[in-house]
């Protein structure tokens, strides 16, 4: 599952040589990450509509569609601002065994 997002990201960071008329990532790093980050809040609330519809109807089919956009979004905003994926899922692996509970508690907040 993970070799999707690694190959996914190397094509993104080949995209950073090409031009913004022939690929859509390329036009996204030339318009800048403010337009990237309009485009993360988009297919968020996208993402947040197709889940309530979910609940409703039980059909999963366009949640799954635009959570792959909003990760799709979320990898070129890594992208832009060099970070890459791997650097995320080695956080979430940092976090195996520890509970969502402890760790709040450890920063010393409350709900
Ligand atoms: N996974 C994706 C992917 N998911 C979604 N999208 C694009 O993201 C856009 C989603 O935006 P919207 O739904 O808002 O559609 P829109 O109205 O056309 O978008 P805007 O005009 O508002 O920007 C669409 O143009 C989709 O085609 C993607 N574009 C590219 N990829 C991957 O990135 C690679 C490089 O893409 P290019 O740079 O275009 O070659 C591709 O080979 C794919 O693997």
């Amino acid at each position: 599952m993970t070799d999707v997002l690694r190959e996914l990201a190397a094509v993104l960071a080949e995209r950073k040589q090409a031009s913004p008329e022939s690929s859509y990532v390329a036009s996204l790093y030339h318009k800048g990450l403010n337009k990237i980050l309009e485009k993360v809040g988009e297919e968020c609330t996208e993402t947040l509509l197709a889940a309530k519809d979910a609940e409703r109807s039980g059909n999963v089919d366009d949640l799954v569609y635009e959570t792959a956009d909003l990760w799709f979004h979320t990898l070129v905003m890594l992208s832009q601002l060099n970070a890459h994926p791997d650097q995320v899922l080695q956080e979430l692996a940092r976090r195996f065994n520890l509970s969502g509970l402890e760790e709040k508690a450890s920063r010393g907040q409350a709900d």
